[in-house]
């Protein structure tokens, strides 16, 4: 049921995002979220925590797409175990000490902060009624004092979720708007939903070397064009040439997600022990139903000037 009456007014104006979506905010206070829904049934939900995806439903509504924990906080109280956590401005714990990033949490704040709705963009790229894009925002005014402490630096974040019939494009534009250089790192957090690890194989990443954050975070080359995920795996794959990374299951095509000017990707499953240890995951045993393809620029930093701004994203396909 959606409720209509605790829409902040400041949104009303962005009511028809597409001549033939619909666009529907359910919610209020950190659990707000905006649900865009095609004429044809795909959907995507945005939770304004975290600018997170939480579900995203293609071939008429009728598939989900992403795996979300049963038992992922929605309510703002802790990032979002599942969907598309957003992480910026730095990837996994921050470095100890001397970096401007080192008093953050893991993979920074933008997936526990609270961003803005800014409806639907101009549509500078001929997107058909079969396609509806969203803009989330958040800038450094729109952080919390600790977050803004621990990172006292002046940024503008747009975030763009396109969702298209068959594919769901998520795109993020940082603006340095201060006097003062910074350097970030930046990552999708991806959450794909499969039916029977056992059967799938991560494809696209032959010859790429990458960190091994299992085996101590010792180098190696992938020398497989699959990757099958028989136990615990986190692996950073760098500076990949290849532009598609794609998940097979049962031998046939599942995803294809494709990189647009990141160079990196991480593949991160938590297997039996780790699921277990993690309060939000649930049930204990859907490291089976899941597996994390995480675009992102993760590989040293990113260095952003007054005024630069820094584009990249993905275009996942959900080829069922
Ligand atoms: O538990 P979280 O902070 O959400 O992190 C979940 C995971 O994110 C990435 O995939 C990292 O490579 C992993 O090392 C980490 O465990």
């Amino acid at each position: 049921m959606v409720d209509r009456t605790n829409r902040p007014s400041a949104l009303k104006a962005t009511d028809a995002a597409g001549p033939e979506a619909q666009i529907d905010i359910v919610g209020s206070g950190a659990s707000s979220k905006v649900i865009a829904t095609l004429p044809s049934g795909e959907s995507v939900e945005v939770l304004l925590f975290g600018a997170t995806v939480t579900s995203w439903k293609s071939n008429g509504g009728k598939t989900e797409n992403l795996w979300l924990s049963e038992k992922a906080a929605l309510d703002g109280s802790k990032a979002v175990r599942g969907g598309v956590p957003v992480v910026f401005p730095v990837f996994g714990p921050p470095p100890k000490s001397g970096h401007p990033t080192s008093s953050l949490p893991q993979h920074g704040f933008a997936r526990t902060s609270r961003w803005e709705f800014l409806g639907k963009s101009a549509a500078e790229d001929a997107l058909g009624s079969d396609s509806v894009k969203l803009d989330f925002g958040l800038y450094s005014s729109g952080l919390t004092d600790e977050a803004r402490k621990a990172w006292p630096l002046d940024f503008g974040l747009v975030y763009s979720v396109t969702l298209s019939k068959d594919s769901l494009q998520t795109v993020i534009n940082v603006r340095n708007e201060g006097e003062q250089s910074f350097e970030f790192q930046f990552l999708l957090h991806t959450y794909f939903k499969i039916q029977d690890i056992s059967k799938v194989a991560v494809n696209g990443l032959l010859g790429v070397t990458y960190v091994d954050k299992v085996l101590n975070a010792t180098e190696h080359k992938q020398s497989d064009n699959s990757i099958k995920i028989t136990g615990e795996v986190d692996r950073v794959y760098a500076s990949i040439p290849q532009d598609t990374t794609s998940i097979v299951e049962d031998g046939k095509p599942r995803f294809d997600v494709v990189r647009d000017n990141l160079q990196d990707t991480v593949v991160w499953n938590p297997w039996i022990e780790k699921a277990k240890s993690m309060g939000d995951f649930s049930p204990d045993d859907d490291y089976k139903h899941m597996v994390c393809v995480e675009v992102g620029a993760v590989q040293g930093w990113q260095k952003l000037d007054k005024g630069e701004v820094f584009e990249g994203g993905q275009t996942i396909r959900s080829l069922l």
